[in-house]
């Protein structure tokens, strides 16, 4: 039987490339995978890694020929990367991506995308807190959402063919408008981000008497924090240049919040802290059930990140991201 796509090009070769290329291979999902990155150095690891079949530094020659490609690098890089395939693309082929902001993507990809060719931005909601070829495993996506957010013009056979190859890589795919997809991140994936490099700078800032105590005393609280806090530098950089609006608008609500919560603590107000631990109790109980419900099958991996899938419309059923 042959595969689905004749040939998988993933631009950039990353965490997550390297994932879906180790996916798609176990799955049999495409004929020949291509790989191209930047760095020679890169392309080597993924080489001697044999993550692929064809290995180039040149974008426009791995996606030559080629029915899915999917760029796998920093947001930042977009606009540089489809300059350099769009010529190459060829008609009829998806072109997606997995970026964690998606409005901005839609905004840089859109303009340059040939004719023929279905733009099908995606994001897989799973990761971890490495970067790099080695950083990759087949069973990153297995009980994760993947949100698809294809345009109005976009063909619904397309988007089913893209959701396809998630949903046989382990995924649930859900699809939604890209401007909903980037409030809901920014409060459940970039606003979390935020707040550890800011509590883990915050700790970094202080005197080393002080340091040393809170490294040594490091519970899971402030390990959990410092583990995302050692998220790729560059993606989150660019994750932030790129959902501005979304992140300052969660971020005005988070602070407003946490003026509350500031108040409740200086005024002594018991119940007021109760009544809000509580709300958030519950929360996360209603994560670990929904969870449950879908849960990853077990491949035997310790797999220390992303917990199992919640569906973006949790947010709404908890009162948050509510306008998005
Ligand atoms: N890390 C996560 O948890 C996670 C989860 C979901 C989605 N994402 C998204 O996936 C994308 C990749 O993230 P990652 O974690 O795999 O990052 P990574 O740093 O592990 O890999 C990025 C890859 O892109 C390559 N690259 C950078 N600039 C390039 C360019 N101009 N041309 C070609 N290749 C280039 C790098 O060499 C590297 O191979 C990002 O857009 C990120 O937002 C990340
Ligand atoms: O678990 C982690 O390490 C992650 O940061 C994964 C995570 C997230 O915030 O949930 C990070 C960025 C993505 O775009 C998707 C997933």
């Amino acid at each position: 039987m042959s595969a689905p796509f004749k040939k998988l090009a993933l631009i950039g070769i990353g965490l997550i490339g390297s994932s879906i290329a180790l996916a798609a291979r176990r799955q049999g999902l495409a004929d020949v995978i291509a790989i191209s990155t930047r760095k020679a150095e890169t392309l080597d690891e993924a080489r001697e890694l044999g993550l692929g079949d064809i290995y180039t530094l040149d974008a426009a020659d791995a996606v030559r020929g080629a029915d899915l490609v999917i760029l796998c690098t920093p947001v930042g890089a977009y606009e540089s990367v489809m300059r350099a395939i769009a010529p190459a693309l060829e008609k009829g082929a998806i072109l997606s991506d997995v970026g964690s902001v998606k409005g901005h993507v839609v905004k840089v990809l859109a303009p340059l995308v040939p004719e023929g060719v279905h733009l099908i931005p995606g994001h897989p909601i799973a990761g971890t807190e490495h970067s790099g070829p080695s950083a990759g495993f087949a069973e990153l996506f297995a009980g994760r959402w993947c949100v698809l957010t294809p345009g109005a013009e976009v063909d619904p056979a397309q988007t089913e063919r893209l959701a396809g190859f998630w949903r046989a890589m382990g995924s649930q795919v859900e699809t939604m408008d890209a401007a909903h997809h980037d409030m809901v991140l920014a409060i459940t994936s970039h606003i979390p981000h935020l707040v550890a490099y800011n509590i883990v700078g915050t700790v970094a800032d202080l005197e080393a008497a002080t340091q040393s105590e809170v490294i040594k005393f490091s519970a899971s609280g402030f390990r959990d924090f410092t583990r995302i806090a050692a998220s790729d530098p560059v993606m989150w950089r660019d994750v932030f240049l790129t959902n501005r609006d979304a992140v300052l608008e969660m971020l005005g609500r988070f602070s407003e919040d946490l003026s509350v919560l500031q108040r409740a603590v200086r005024t002594g107000d018991g119940p007021a802290l109760e009544t809000m631990f509580t709300r958030t109790r519950a929360i996360r109980r209603s994560i670990i059930s929904a969870g449950q419900e879908t849960a990853a099958p077990d491949f035997g991996r310790p797999h220390e990140a992303t917990p199992a899938p919640v569906s973006p419309v949790i947010l709404r059923e908890h009162g948050g991201g509510d306008d998005a």
